[in-house]
């Protein structure tokens, strides 16, 4: 076991994977929004201060942040000095990181043996691709591929189709993995997916959606970015996008689109982890997504998943405005949350996205919901910050079992309210 730790670490280092020993995860909690402020004035900073994993949003909410270990003498004494709380939530990053590598590793070395691929581990994007290629083959009769663009790297854009027949019939839109790091979230597609083609004949309310819509599912929704994360830095959240001139990397493909473009809670600093690019669908990941849903023209629903915090929200994020159908959304919201808790107890909380959570712009549930799809979804899977974008392996099962109720409710009632 040493020995596979030191291989893998040694391994790491020669590919130049960062290293992130005694980074730290600091809670803080900000008691108001002079605080929040204090707060949002290390955003973006180059070298980079902090990372934030929870962004300032409301005194009630705790900001959770990375903070490099080079930097946790001057940060710790900054938040003190501003009356700032804080606990520390991850003591070293590192440790977490091995863990979870060695984990891979001996998945890795079981599913070639049994070449049967594990649901509950983690995968490079080279795997995820190749169970996609696996599991068309495997299930013909129901699924196909679809290659809806390449992203900034020349990586295929890949889509996911279940469908029982009929032509352009209503459909389904889900998406995971749009920011690589959160890793939870390819994870539950994956085992998503192959729930879909199992309850297909089995579970009357999943056979009744599919024997009228059909369901789209893009899994490696940032490739580029989710390549990073496993040969670079685990912590990536933007695409791999470079301009002449301009010094950071990435756009942070959840601002990067029409509705409420470059507002509040999207940056234009390049080094911001949400920074907007220059201007809306500048993204090829983005754009591939816009094209194929316009052309589709029948896409009923949009769930757009994420990690962590456990919400259900709807739109809209660029404005603290109501949307039209806001009942049938937050009572809709309502019973996918109860869903979810049935199974194994977990507590979601739910709302609009700028009263839950804050003010973001350019989101693709708000482009979503203003071309017309107005069963339009954020989620934020687990956990509330214990492991963060870190969840041990062992949660990917049972987070994705009582997702898939969420989906499930959220996709009858799509069935349900044909419009
Ligand atoms: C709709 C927004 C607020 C979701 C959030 C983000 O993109 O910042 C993710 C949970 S990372
Ligand atoms: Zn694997
Ligand atoms: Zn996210």
């Amino acid at each position: 076991r040493w020995m596979l730790l030191v291989f893998s670490f040694i391994l790491a280092a020669a590919l130049g994977q960062m290293n992130f020993t005694g980074d730290q995860v600091l809670r803080v909690l900000a008691k108001n929004e002079k605080q929040l402020s204090v707060l949002r004035d290390l955003e973006g900073l180059k070298p980079q201060k902090v990372d934030f994993w929870r962004n300032p949003a409301r005194p009630s909410l705790p900001v959770d942040m990375r903070v490099p270990f080079s930097e946790l003498k001057d940060i710790k004494a900054y938040l003190e000095s501003h009356g700032l709380a804080y606990s520390i939530m991850i003591k070293d990053i590192q440790v977490l990181l091995d863990e979870e590598r060695e984990a891979m590793a001996k998945s890795r070395r079981l599913e070639r043996s049994t070449s049967s691929f594990s649901y509950s581990s983690y995968h490079t994007l080279e795997e995820i691709y190749s169970w996609i290629d696996n599991f068309v083959t495997e299930y013909s009769d129901i699924v196909s591929k679809i290659r809806i663009g390449h992203s900034f790297e020349n990586r295929s854009i890949l889509v996911l189709k279940f469908s029982t027949g009929g032509s352009q019939r209503r459909a389904i839109w889900i998406d995971t993995g749009i920011h690589s790091r959160e890793w939870i979230t390819h994870a539950t597609g994956i085992w998503t997916a192959k729930k879909i083609v199992s309850e297909y004949g089995k579970d009357s309310t999943l056979t009744n959606i599919l024997n009228a819509m059909d369901i789209f599912m893009e899994i490696v929704t940032n490739p580029d970015g989710f390549a990073f994360t496993h040969s670079m830095n685990r912590l990536w959240r933007k695409n791999k996008s470079t301009r002449p001139g301009v010094f950071c990397i990435g756009v942070d493909l959840n601002r990067n689109w029409k509705s409420g473009f470059g507002g509040n809670g999207s940056n234009d600093n390049p080094c911001s982890e949400t920074y907007r690019g220059p201007s809306p669908q500048s993204e090829p990941e983005v754009a591939a997504i816009v094209d194929f849903i316009t052309a589709h023209g029948n896409i009923k629903a949009l769930i757009s998943i994420h990690s962590y915090s456990q919400m259900i929200m709807y739109p809209y994020g660029h404005s603290l405005e109501p949307v039209p159908n806001q009942k049938e959304l937050y009572n809709l919201a309502k019973d996918a949350v109860q869903a979810l808790y049935e199974v194994h107890g977990i507590e979601y909380i739910y709302g609009s996205i700028s009263t839950t959570l804050y003010v973001a712009s350019g989101i693709t549930v708000d482009w979503a919901y203003d071309s017309g799809i107005k069963y339009s979804f954020t989620f934020e899977l687990r956990d509330t910050g214990s492991y963060g974008f870190l969840l041990p392996a062992s949660q990917i099962v049972p987070t994705a079992q009582e997702t898939w109720l969420a989906l499930r409710a959220i996709m009858e009632h799509t069935l349900n309210h044909p419009y």
